[in-house]
């Protein structure tokens, strides 16, 4: 199971955009946090800084006992990223290849290009996709095209595949924007589900407060960069997560009223 540490992390853009402000942040193994924030507000920043698709600038950031920012080799790296399992709005399939064909391909990494071709995988290889498969519920599909199905199912296909990969942590970046209510909740519920199965650190990043509430222990709420509410769901109010989505113009107002505690 990874944990985070976050001290002091900055991330200012080349343009000067100054999108993290001195985060500190730990998130402990296996945890299930949820990230909200208004657009803008630095998530995906944050996401692809975890993720180490970008440097952060400042401060000091470590995931899973190791940190991005001292990475010297490649196979280091695509070791780091291979923990973590990725899951998108967009599923990111190959769209000309069956549905095993795509799983298959999450065992990339470990295994060597060649090895994960449908044609010449191993049995165990293809055995190991079927349960990924089974797993989300999709394995009657498995000879299909992967453009053959709806969203819902090829979120399901997108985690199997990601299942192949072993992953440590998982890390969802607005994972349901794309689904109907019914079909995020179950995207939702299975995600939730494979994370508690492996003991596995989950981190997503939602838009829906009301999915925030069901599916997180925890919520962080960033607002310019910063973090403006860190708590377990038992003890946050609707209203507390409603001014993560106002401006500064709209939280002075509301202080004024006496309607929102800051900092409580
Ligand atoms: N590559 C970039 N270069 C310069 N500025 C950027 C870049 N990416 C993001 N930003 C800026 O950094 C800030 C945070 O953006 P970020 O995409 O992290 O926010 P977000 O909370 O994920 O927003 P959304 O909910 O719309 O995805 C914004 O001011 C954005 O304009």
């Amino acid at each position: 199971m990874f944990s985070v540490t976050m001290s002091e992390v900055t991330k200012v853009y080349p343009n000067g955009t100054e999108a993290l402000k001195a985060l500190d942040l730990n998130i402990g193994p296996g945890e299930h946090v949820v990230i909200l924030g208004h657009n803008g507000s630095g998530k995906s920043t944050l996401f692809r800084c975890m993720t180490d698709f970008e440097n952060i600038t400042g401060g000091y950031l470590e995931i899973g006992g190791k940190v991005p920012a001292s990475f010297k080799k490649r196979k280091e790296r695509s070791t780091f990223r291979r923990n973590i399992g990725l899951v998108f709005q967009h599923y990111h399939l190959t769209h000309n290849l069956s549905v095993l064909q795509n799983v298959l391909f999450g065992a990339l990494g470990r295994q060597p290009f060649r090895k994960v071709c449908a044609p010449i995988a191993s049995s165990t290889l293809r055995l190991e996709a079927m349960n990924a498969l089974e797993r989300v519920g999709m394995e009657s599909v498995a000879g299909n095209g992967a453009d053959e199905l709806s969203g819902g199912q090829k979120q399901r296909v997108a985690i199997a595949r990601m299942i192949m990969q072993r992953p440590r942590m998982i890390m969802a970046d607005e994972p349901i924007a794309s689904l109907d209510p019914k079909a995020g909740k179950e995207i939702m519920d299975l995600l939730v589900s494979i994370c508690r199965e492996n003991q596995l650190t989950f981190i997503s990043i939602l838009h829906q407060m009301d999915i925030a509430l069901e599916y997180g222990e925890r919520i962080i709420g960033l607002n310019q960069g910063e973090v403006l509410i860190d708590k377990g769901v038992p003890h946050i109010q609707r209203s507390e997560l409603q001014k993560l989505y106002m401006s500064p113009k709209e939280q002075k107002a509301k202080w004024n009223e006496g309607l929102v505690e800051y900092g409580v």
